[in-house]
């Protein structure tokens, strides 16, 4: 790899486009976003009375992906209704789309496929997208199978895991695999090794240390 090419991906201007890559949380009202979001950033959940975001705001946060600095700046939006057709206008620049809903909440789920057909048509063409289970440590609640998941993201074929903000499960491998992908394809080459990110998932996902819920 071109060390200048590297220096300046990991090191350059956050303005430039090609290092700073823009990513958002989409999903139904209460699936978890915003919790998401400060779990990855601070390492915590604050439990407690649901406050519904409004609009928009983001975080920038750097992730390591193999010694390479991988910078995202991480859009959380309003998952209600009132505030689609501003959120829509943030998909246009996105690199990539985590896309939630609650394995507690079966309308969540049910709502995925029109957020797809939203993301179809606002988002660029090649966005990465994520869909994640979120809310898995309320086993008693569930009324999503893991499998229902998984056979959705298959259809739409994209990569699928389980999450919980709670306690923390699945959370910085989500980000991971987004940030791998997206410095994969910054810094292509023809002659480098290649990547997937739904290979990736899936092996990590196998790995015994990966899944528990705390
Ligand atoms: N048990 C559990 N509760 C969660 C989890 N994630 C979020 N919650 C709770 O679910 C409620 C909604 O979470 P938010 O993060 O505000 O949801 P949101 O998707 O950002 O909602 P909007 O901002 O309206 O789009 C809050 O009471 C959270 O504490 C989780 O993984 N497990």
């Amino acid at each position: 790899m071109d060390q200048q090419r590297l220096d300046s991906y990991q090191w350059g201007a956050s303005f430039n486009e090609h290092v700073l890559h823009k990513t958002i949380l989409v999903g139904d009202s209460g699936v978890g976003k915003t919790s998401l979001l400060v779990q990855f950033d601070q390492g915590k959940f604050i439990p407690g009375s649901f406050s519904a975001t409004v609009g928009i705001g983001f975080t920038n946060k750097v992730v390591t992906v193999d010694g390479v600095r991988v910078k995202l700046q991480i859009w959380d939006t309003a998952g209600q209704e009132r505030f689609r057709s501003v959120t829509h206008a943030y998909y246009r620049d996105a690199q990539a789309l985590l896309l939630l809903y609650d394995i507690t909440n079966k309308s969540s789920f049910d709502n995925i496929r029109a957020w797809l057909t939203e993301i179809h048509e606002y988002a660029q063409r090649d966005v990465v997208i994520m869909l994640l289970g979120n809310k898995a440590d309320v086993s008693s609640e569930r009324v999503i199978r893991s499998e229902d998941g998984e056979t959705l993201a298959r259809e739409y074929g994209v990569p699928f895991m389980e999450t919980s903000a709670k306690t923390g499960m699945n959370v910085e491998l989500a980000f991971l695999a987004i940030a791998k992908e997206l410095k994969y394809r910054a810094l292509w080459q023809p002659d480098g090794p290649s990547f997937q990110i739904r290979d990736f998932v899936e092996s990590q996902k196998k790995r015994p240390s990966c899944c528990s819920v705390l």
